[in-house]
């Protein structure tokens, strides 16, 4: 035994190990002179010991950082991820209103997903040229989309929850994520691409990839995670390949036909084309790519690479928010339910029938659904994470300094159940939100509701965001896609919520907590039934 541990093929990696452990256990901490959560007085390695702690009950941990340290800052561990210095709830704003050069969300987002190792092409996350498509056209164009957006839903929700006017089972989030995976890339991509199954599983699969892979790489030293990541992501170089060989000959098309356009105004079969280009992003990222004439951004790679970089940052997040809304629907009243159908209703037929984004406005009850639902179970648990990377650090409205390269951050969790802000804080009210948007009868007589009036109601929009309410983040980095989430999330509710009956469940079943995310349950059922 002792032969086979003195062997240098044994011992040197053991004590690269070992020397790696004791060096995470006694280098000097940079982190401010601040409470530890989830560490215990005169304990031993206090740090480290309150780095598990905390991610086995991150739960625990950022009540008890709520509950004890409201007006103060405060360190919070957690294994496998870095050690956040998370500010009181009071200085959130300040928090995302750092320039990026002080205080960066792109280098905090660069570390956390590990993007140099989990990408193929670690260019599309250094440079995401994206954002700004989807902050701005995407947005815009929202309400351009919406028919587009129900004619998917339509044939894949009929598709998937089926026409059978009899009760039966199914899997809440399976069948959701592929609705939502569907509908969306009728936006990203187009028909018939939005069809293919294989490309949306390769989506998915690559967007699971991405948080799993980037959380093993955390936990490996820094000089050895070159080595281990090309093993480590061999699944992520998978999934990309598959998902780029099925999006090239779109997108060399999609290359041809612009070429094409530009020399004779003509596609690139010849034909003489009245109507214009496609309306989706890839065609807004053809066109992006060519305006900035950088021949890097109009290879066929990087184009798929940005569509599948998109995947990631939305179908997971909208399929969750989807899934939480209807556990919680099914879970709930009938009387809620049949409210909410009688406004969709009503409103619908004020509208000629007609989807549209004014007829979308004009559901209060069915926006306040999804602010209520991701109030209660929001994946954010720790808000607006944020990297210093001010060389000589930065000091808080409260005098605090803290080092380059730190993360800071605010509470999320606590402040969503917090009696104070939501009273019965753990209880689903579906139409908390849109009560609170009828205007008071005294702001009538006192002559000031009409702007005061719009600015409160637009206040508890489910796209918006506050320091009280972070689902979405909060301030200029807050989620750039979440005008159109809330659309198409709305869309597809209203579709399902129209169309299917639910059978009430006497209990939700239950949120899971993985790290400091907190997901839905994956494998729960219910029953409904197609409506006649
Ligand atoms: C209910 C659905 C969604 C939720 C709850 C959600 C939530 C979030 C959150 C919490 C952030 C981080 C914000 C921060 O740290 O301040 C974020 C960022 C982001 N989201 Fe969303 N999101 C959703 C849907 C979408 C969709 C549909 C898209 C794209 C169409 C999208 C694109 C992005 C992008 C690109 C970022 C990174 C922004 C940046 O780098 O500045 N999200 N999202």
């Amino acid at each position: 035994m002792l032969d086979v541990l003195t062997r240098p093929a044994v011992l040197a990696p053991a004590l690269l190990v070992a020397g790696y452990v004791l060096y995470q256990l006694l280098r000097p901490s940079r982190l401010p002179q601040l409470p530890i959560i989830g560490a215990k007085p005169g304990e031993w390695f206090p740090l480290t010991r309150a780095r598990w702690r905390n991610a086995k009950d991150m739960k625990t941990a950022v009540e008890v950082a709520y509950s004890q340290y409201r007006d103060q800052a405060c360190i919070m561990p957690i294994a496998g991820a870095a050690d956040h210095v998370m500010l009181p709830p009071r200085e959130l704003q300040w928090l995302v209103d750092q320039p990026d050069l002080d205080i960066s969300m792109h280098d905090q987002i660069m570390y956390t997903l590990q993007l140099d190792h989990t990408l193929t092409d670690p260019e599309l996350g250094r440079n995401p040229v994206h954002v700004s498509l989807v902050s701005g056209l995407l947005t815009r164009e929202t309400g351009n989309l919406v028919p587009e957006l129900i004619d998917e839903i339509e044939h894949v929700v009929d598709e998937l929850w089926g026409l059978d006017g009899s009760f039966r089972t199914i899997c809440v989030y399976d069948t959701l994520k592929r609705i939502i995976g569907q509908a969306t890339n009728r936006v990203f991509v187009g028909l018939p691409l939005c069809r293919d199954a294989a490309l949306l599983e390769a989506g998915m699969a690559f967007a699971q990839d991405v948080p799993l892979t980037s959380t093993v790489l955390r936990f490996i030293w820094p000089p050895m995670r070159p080595f281990v990541a090309p093993l480590l992501t061999l699944p992520n170089r998978i999934h990309t390949n598959q998902f780029y060989k099925i999006m090239r000959p779109e997108v060399l098309r999609r290359l041809a036909d612009y070429d094409a356009r530009q020399r004779t105004g003509t596609d690139a079969t010849g034909a003489e084309k009245k109507a214009l280009p496609s309306n989706d992003f890839l065609q807004w990222s053809v066109n992006q790519a060519h305006a900035s004439g950088d021949p890097y951004m109009s290879k066929p790679d990087t184009l798929a690479g940005r569509i599948l970089l998109l995947n990631f940052a939305s179908i997971h997040t909208s399929s969750f928010a989807i899934t939480h809304a209807i556990l919680d629907l099914a879970s709930s009243r009938q009387e809620y339910i049949d409210e909410l159908r009688d406004e969709i209703t009503t409103v619908l037929a004020e509208h000629g029938g007609e989807w549209n984004k004014r007829a979308l406005a004009a559901m209060p009850k069915l926006d306040s659904v999804f602010r209520e639902s991701q109030r209660v179970n929001s994946f954010v648990t720790l808000a607006s994470i944020r990297s210093v990377v001010k060389p000589e650090g930065v000091t808080t409205p409260s005098g605090l300094k803290i080092p380059k390269g730190l993360m800071v951050c605010a509470p999320s969790y606590p402040v969503f159940h917090d009696p104070e802000l939501y009273p019965d804080p753990h209880v689903f009210k579906p139409f908390r939100f849109a009560e609170k948007r009828i205007v008071p009868a005294e702001a009538n007589a006192n002559g000031d509701a009409p702007s005061s009036s719009y600015v409160q109601r637009a206040r508890q929009a489910f796209a918006s965001t506050s320091p009280e309410y972070t689902a979405f983040g909060h301030g200029r980095h807050a989620c750039p896609g979440r005008f159109f989430a809330s659309s198409e999330l709305k869309l597809m509710l209203a579709y399902l919520v129209t169309n299917y009956d639910f059978e009430i469940q006497e209990r939700r079943a239950e949120n899971l907590w993985f790290g400091m995310n907190r997901i839905p349950p994956m494998a729960a059922n219910i029953r409904i039934r197609r409506r006649g």
